[in-house]
């Protein structure tokens, strides 16, 4: 598929500091992509910089057919994207429809009319066309956003946490309603979140910025099933940590024994073990765990487990398990690693 946005090698600096770093990051027409990574790791920075608002010090941008090398001084408005920052920056003074209208004034009045009310009508907006932003809801707001970014019919769409001002109860619907707008727009996208849950419901593929550069991009699942780094499996919270100890070809923690095809050179200290919650299990046996804490969750009881021998160089304080059984706090349990079913990585 034709990539719709092509980032090689770009470098952002900001008042003397490196705020971006040799990014490279690509996107096919019509993907949706979400952008997750650390608080400050640069995320608004890139869309800032896609966008035309913040420059770039080195390397090239390709948005569709324009090409944006350092220094070329393209400016937003002829960059063919569209933005919808995080507070949705209506103009309060402007109703639904002179705020849709905003950016497209240069055009015939009769076309602007029409792609104003076509989007009023996409959008079920075209009641509420004569309101101000003050009169509707968060969920409206956002909507009126889109159609003023989508009114100047852009090749791609930013979006800066699209979700994070909308109610839990609606923020499902919405990105489910989004989503299908976008695709039957055949519209690209890159938003920014801090939320799994948004990147699994909203996106086609997943991008992890970290420090400035991104570190994996890859579908959702296939992110989630095999992170290319601790960084990555730690920032997406896709299980737990266990130290380990290697004996010959075996690796031992503070769970028991288990066998390892993965060794290397690496030094026992800087090697962690990731556990899903779905591969612990409770066993009948001598107790190994102790209950900390229980939150009750759709997916079952929510338990984070400490090791019991806290003065053991393997010990542990927060591992992760769910199951339907009903445990006490400070309750003592055997848990399990189900063979096989976790993964290496070297701690950086
Ligand atoms: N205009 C600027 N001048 C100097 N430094 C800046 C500027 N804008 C942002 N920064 C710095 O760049 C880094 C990245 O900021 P950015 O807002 O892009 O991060 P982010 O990943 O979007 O963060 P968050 O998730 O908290 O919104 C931060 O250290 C920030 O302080």
């Amino acid at each position: 598929m034709k990539p719709i946005l092509t980032i090689k090698n770009l470098s952002v600096l900001l008042q003397d500091k490196l705020i971006l770093q040799d990014v490279e990051l690509s996107l096919a027409e019509g993907d949706i992509l979400g952008l997750v990574g650390p608080s400050g790791c640069g995320k608004t920075t890139l869309l800032n910089t896609i966008a035309g608002f913040v420059e770039q010090s080195r390397g090239e941008i390709c948005i569709d057919d324009i090409h944006i090398g350092a220094g070329s001084h393209v400016p937003p408005e002829r960059r063919q994207v569209g933005v919808i920052f995080q507070d949705y920056a209506l103009f309060p003074h402007k109703t639904v429809g002179q705020n849709i209208a905003f950016g497209i004034q240069k055009l015939k009045k009769s076309e602007q009319d029409y792609r104003v009310a076509e989007l009023l009508k996409l959008l079920a907006l075209t009641e509420l066309s004569e309101r101000f932003p003050h009169q509707l809801s968060g969920g409206q707001q956002q909507r009126v956003a889109i159609a003023r970014a989508l009114a100047v019919r852009p090749k791609l769409l930013l979006l800066d946490e699209p979700f994070s001002n909308i109610d839990a109860r609606l923020r499902d619907e919405l990105m489910i309603e989004l989503r299908s707008l976008l695709k039957s727009f055949n519209m690209s996208a890159i938003f920014v979140t801090h939320n799994k849950d948004e990147v699994f419901t909203f996106a086609d593929k997943i991008a992890l910025l970290h420090q400035g550069s991104i570190i994996q991009t890859g579908a959702p699942k296939a992110v989630f099933e095999q992170p290319a780094s601790w960084q990555v499996a730690d920032f997406l919270q896709i299980g737990s940590w266990l130290k380990v100890k290697s004996v010959g070809n075996s690796l031992f923690t503070a769970l028991g024994e288990v066998n390892c095809e993965q060794l290397t050179d690496t030094p026992d200290s800087s090697i962690e073990l990731l556990i899903k919650p779905k591969y612990l299990k409770l066993i009948e046996a001598e107790a190994n765990c102790i209950v900390k804490h229980i939150t009750f969750t759709e997916q079952g009881y929510h338990y984070i487990l400490a090791s019991l021998d806290k003065h053991c160089a393997l010990s542990f304080e927060r591992l992760s398990f769910y199951s339907e059984q009903l445990l006490a706090v400070g309750e003592k349990v055997a848990i399990h690693i189900i063979a096989h079913q976790y993964q290496i990585f070297v701690r950086e």
